[in-house]
């Protein structure tokens, strides 16, 4: 893939100040920033504006999940602010994915529009407890294939996720994937993971890292560490 910019870096900070220490650091010509619930909740629509006036790139993690006609319209409304990527849940279903699509083509030049299949916090046994039997890859596949029938540019799903995939709807199909850790790093909460370099060697197009470089000692040489780690790939 020729896109250099593979990381996307998750500001996941319960504040400005702390995001923006990181930002602060960081080349928009080497990586693209996410925004996601809890900062989107906490400082609005002007921090993505601020970030973007940086020149970097956003992706603006609020992964929709509601009625056809209200996700277009914040479809809609991501796309007003700018943002390079935006998200739904594939779950919504057809019609939803549809309608954000529909929405999102009436602009010049629309966000890319990715479905989030099964979250990479999730294993069998979470499924299960929701009422989904079966793998999470067999999730992700059905997902998948509802999603690119819908005309999303791509999906969120794990690392594991990326080659069967791919193997199935072919690599222009984007997979974004979180779920990431170098050797060595905590999993936290994260249960389908793999390395940064295993996931881009299995043919993930974008990264999506968080706590790894966030909560590191020095996240600027965490970041930088990964970065040099996918460039041997
Ligand atoms: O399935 C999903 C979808 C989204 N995420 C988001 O990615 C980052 C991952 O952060 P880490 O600290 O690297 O775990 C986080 O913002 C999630 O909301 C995900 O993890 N899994």
């Amino acid at each position: 893939m020729s896109d250099s910019k593979r990381i996307i870096v998750a500001l996941d900070y319960a504040a400005e100040a702390p995001a923006l220490a990181l930002v602060d650091q960081l080349d928009p010509g080497r990586c693209r920033l996410k925004v996601g619930k809890e900062l989107f909740t906490r400082l609005g629509p002007s921090f993505v504006e601020r970030l973007q006036r940086r020149g970097f790139e956003v992706f603006l993690d609020l992964k929709f999940h509601d009625i056809p006609n209200t996700v277009a319209a914040a479809c809609a409304a991501a796309a007003d602010l700018g943002v390079w990527m935006v998200n739904v849940h594939a779950s919504g279903g057809p019609k939803m994915m549809a309608a954000a699509r529909e929405r999102l083509d009436r602009l010049g030049a629309p966000p890319l529009l990715i479905g989030v299949t099964v979250l990479t916090s999730l294993d069998r046994g979470d499924l299960a407890a929701v009422g989904c039997p079966g793998s999470p890859e067999e999730r992700v596949l059905a997902l998948a294939r509802l999603g690119r029938e819908a005309g999303l540019d791509g999906i969120v799903c794990s690392p594991l996720e990326v080659e069967p995939v791919q193997a199935e709807l072919g690599s222009a199909f984007l997979l974004v994937t979180p779920g990431v850790r170098p050797a060595g790093a905590a999993a936290g909460d994260q249960k389908r993971v793999m390395t940064p370099a295993q996931a881009v060697s299995a043919g993930a197009h974008y990264l999506v890292i968080g706590r790894p470089i966030t909560q590191a000692p020095d996240p600027m040489s965490a970041m930088l560490e990964i970065d040099q780690s996918l460039r041997s790939v």
